[in-house]
């Protein structure tokens, strides 16, 4: 166990070579750059300066609340790059315990709202997102892009902030999410080879995702996935603003250039960037 965690290091991560390097969106930078750090004048645990790496408290979303629905879609062919992510060998949320507790008080208020909580992506490993490097590196690769990337090009997807490397989803408390009716709707599989139609296409037409109308699909890279893009209009814009006042009220900021995209403010790893594995073995028990 100390060998994986040592794995969970504070490190820079690679920038894609042959372009400036990426955004870095404020909810990707360390905590330090865009929120308070804990008052502590300690260094913070595992970080470099820390005489031993502490394990980082993961736990599986579901052992905390099985209410809340997972579509931990990197895990999958279902996503912008078209096939499963290093680091995903199992389609699981992680977290640390705090954000955990904390997505599952927003559950309470979103089932008092008549809605359920669906993630599509919790803590991503450090090798997911030199992965997304890798990817970016590759300009002919594109299969995804009629769906995912429609209008912009693959060459801007992280200096538009998009893709962060590193991100915040490495420190284990920042969440890619959505809202569902309860009873929630079952979703239709996506069959590889399908068409793709674009994430900015009207509900009903784009991929028939079983979220509430949130204007385009997860993983939108597109002004339209801006959540306060004024194009989103009606029923679209009203569930991003549940979704914002639900998330805003349990502690979480949201990255405004993605309308999926929260980390918890009072995140416990502020600094740190961990490499374990996607992994019921990379979590503690939940009662633990
Ligand atoms: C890739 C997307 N789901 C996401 O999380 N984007 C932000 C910018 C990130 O990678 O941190
Ligand atoms: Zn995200």
């Amino acid at each position: 166990m100390i060998v994986a965690l040592a794995a969970g290091c504070t490190r820079p991560a690679p920038s894609p070579p042959a372009a400036p390097p990426p955004s870095v969106p404020p909810s990707s930078a360390p905590a330090s750059a865009s929120a308070p750090t804990p008052a502590s004048s300690a260094p913070p645990p595992g970080s470099a300066s820390a005489a031993t790496p502490r394990p980082p408290g993961f736990v599986v979303l579901a052992d905390v609340d099985p209410r809340i629905r997972t579509d931990i879609r990197y895990a999958t062919v279902h996503n912008f790059v078209g096939r499963p992510v290093a680091g995903y060998p199992e389609p699981l949320c992680l977290l640390t315990r705090p954000a955990a507790e904390a997505l599952r008080r927003v559950q309470d208020a979103a089932l008092a709202r008549g809605r359920s909580l669906k993630v599509y992506d919790c803590y991503r490993p450090r090798r997911a997102a030199d992965d997304f490097v890798s990817w970016a590196k590759q300009p002919g690769e594109q299969q995804m892009k009629a769906e995912f990337y429609p209008r912009v090009a693959k060459s801007e997807l992280f200096d538009e902030g998009y893709i962060g490397a590193p991100t915040a989803h490495s420190r284990g408390s920042t969440v890619d999410l959505t809202l569902v009716d309860v009873p929630t709707p079952t979703q239709s599989p996506y069959v590889p080879g399908q068409p793709l139609v674009s994430c900015t296409a009207p509900r009903g037409q784009r991929f028939a995702d079983n979220s509430v109308d949130m204007g385009t699909g997860f993983d939108c890279f597109d002004p339209l996935a801006h959540t306060d893009s004024p194009q989103v209009t009606g029923v679209a814009r009203d569930n991003r603003r549940l979704l914002r006042q639900l998330m805003t009220d349990g502690g979480f900021v949201n990255y405004d250039r993605e309308w999926w995209h929260y980390r918890y403010r009072d995140e416990p790893w502020p600094d740190t960037y961990f490499d374990l594995p996607v992994a019921r073995s990379s979590a503690e028990r939940a009662g633990g």
